[in-house]
């Protein structure tokens, strides 16, 4: 195995030390030749649909390893309500299994966010490895909003996981509409660039019902019923104010 790759001047300390009997990837690279699916997520908190997508990707491609990429913040979410990366990491190795579903810190440790950046950081720090982007339909809707998707989808090939509420969107939506040429069956996707633009495929795979925000939800009622819990106080009105509409 070539010696990893030295930190290039701006990248960060890692933060997060893992947990004893997790592997993660080489520190600052490596030079395997393996097939690694990326499921970049906020993991807030990581939840069973992450695990069923994470297992049917990896059949489907017949990829040696998932890397659960958590995503130190992102781009398009607001922070208000978004737990500590530490917290999010840690929520994240519970689902995975260690060995071929990994949670991993890279993005935080580059100290980088959106997608096409980590992406071609990646390729430098792994140079053998294939890398094929994974994520759930609600998030093929939303790719033309991401910085320089189509350099993303030209460069990296992408696996689409139905949802429920978002297979049929994402395949009428406009980021299948331009990238529809390159659309393959996913036994095909890793089998070379069509016309030099790497391929998508929707996994066929049936759709996992788990979101995080309904987790959120029903953890924010439990508490709010719990015995004892008062509810957050109102400010008290200024004076001279109007008394808040109730
Ligand atoms: N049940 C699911 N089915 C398909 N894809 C999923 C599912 N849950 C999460 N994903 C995908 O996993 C990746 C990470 O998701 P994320 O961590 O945001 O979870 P989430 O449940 O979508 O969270 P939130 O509800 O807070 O947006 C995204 O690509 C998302 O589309
Ligand atoms: O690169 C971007 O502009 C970009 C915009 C939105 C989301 N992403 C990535 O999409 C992944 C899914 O995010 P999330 O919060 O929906 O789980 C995560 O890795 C984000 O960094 C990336």
């Amino acid at each position: 195995m070539p010696p990893p790759v030295p930190p290039a001047g701006r990248e960060k300390a890692p933060a997060h030390t893992p947990a004893p009997a997790h592997r993660v990837p080489g520190k600052w690279g490596d030079g395997r030749r393996v097939r690694i699916g990326l499921l970049g997520g906020s993991f807030n908190p990581a939840h069973p649909g992450h695990r069923h997508v994470a297992e049917m990707a990896r059949h489907a491609l017949r990829l040696d390893e998932v890397w659960l990429l958590v995503s130190p913040g992102n781009p398009l979410k607001p922070r208000a309500g978004m737990a500590p990366f530490g917290e999010r990491l840690e929520s994240a190795r519970r689902i995975a299994d260690g060995r071929r579903v990994i949670a991993v810190d890279v993005e935080a440790r580059l100290g980088l966010r959106e997608t096409e950046r980590t992406l071609s950081r990646l390729r430098q720090l792994f140079p053998h490895a294939e890398f094929v982007w994974i994520m759930g339909a609600d998030n093929m809707v939303q790719l033309p909003r991401w910085r320089r998707w189509r350099k993303l989808a030209r460069g990296t090939p992408m696996a689409v996981l139905p949802r429920p509420g978002y297979t049929r969107r994402a395949l009428d939506g406009p980021a299948a509409a331009v990238l529809r040429r390159y659309r393959r069956p996913c036994s095909a996707l890793l089998a070379g660039a069509p016309r030099g633009h790497a391929a998508w495929c929707l996994v066929p795979a049936r759709e996992h019902p788990a979101s995080a925000t309904a987790i959120r939800a029903l953890r924010a009622n439990a508490t709010a019923a719990a015995p004892g819990h008062s509810p957050p106080s109102l400010p008290a009105p200024r004076q001279g104010a109007p008394a808040p509409a109730h």
